[in-house]
């Protein structure tokens, strides 16, 4: 249980545009879509429904900043030029004893600490290869991709909570490690790498 009291789990995947962590959390959604106690909470962004990606609710930037001073996001943030909200019910589903599994920016990672027992799958890949993920994937502009690439290295993942997952092999050895990482409720730590 964390020191606020709420005894779920929310884990927070990481890592820079590009690394993979939608292609992940879309891989264990559906592995575990059999199980009621895991939730991947549907995100807020200020994104049009149809750029491409995950499956996010599209919100103003009105109606972002509105939600956000009414605290209708649990977690919330801005990176490339994009406003990001996690929704409040989150906070209900930790109440409960559920594991939370969503994907945030680095910069919120002390913020979710003081929310409820953390585990960060911390993914990671070399510059070179997110440069041509994000290439391929075709939803950024090459100025965009540039400046995503200049940020990867922007913050420092750390913790005991940390658990690294280098996905520079296929998507499948990748989501064998985060699947295992989101079930076990025993804090792991270390690096794999596949
Ligand atoms: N292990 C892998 N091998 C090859 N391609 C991969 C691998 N993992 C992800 N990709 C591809 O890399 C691209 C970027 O992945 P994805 O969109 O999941 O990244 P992301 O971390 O969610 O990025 P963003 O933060 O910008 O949303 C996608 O086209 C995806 O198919
Ligand atoms: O660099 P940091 O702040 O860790 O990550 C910032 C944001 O980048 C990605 O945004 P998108 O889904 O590509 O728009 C992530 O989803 C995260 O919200």
């Amino acid at each position: 249980m964390s020191a606020d009291g709420r005894p779920g789990l929310l884990v927070l995947v990481v890592g820079p545009s590009g690394v993979g962590k939608d292609t992940l959390i879309d891989g264990a959604r559906a592995a575990l879509a059999h199980d009621p106690a895991i939730v991947f909470p549907r995100r807020e962004i200020t994104r049009p429904a149809d750029a491409g990606g995950e499956d996010h609710r599209p919100v103003t930037p009105a109606e972002f900043r509105a939600r956000r001073s009414s605290n209708a996001y649990a977690l919330a943030w801005e990176a490339h030029g994009l406003g990001y909200g996690v929704p409040a019910t989150i906070l209900d589903d930790l109440d409960a004893g559920r594991t939370i599994v969503v994907n945030v920016s680095r910069g919120i990672i002390d913020t979710a600490r003081r929310l409820a027992r953390v585990r960060v799958l911390s993914l990671t890949v070399p510059a070179e290869i997110l440069r041509r993920r994000l290439a391929a994937r075709g939803r950024e502009t090459v100025e965009d991709i540039e400046a995503r690439v200049a940020r990867a290295t922007a913050f420092a993942v750390a913790g005991p909570d940390v658990v690294t997952v280098v996905n520079d092999g296929s998507i499948e050895s990748a989501l064998a490690r985060v699947i295992d990482a989101i079930r076990s409720d025993a804090h792991a730590q270390g690096v794999s790498s596949f």
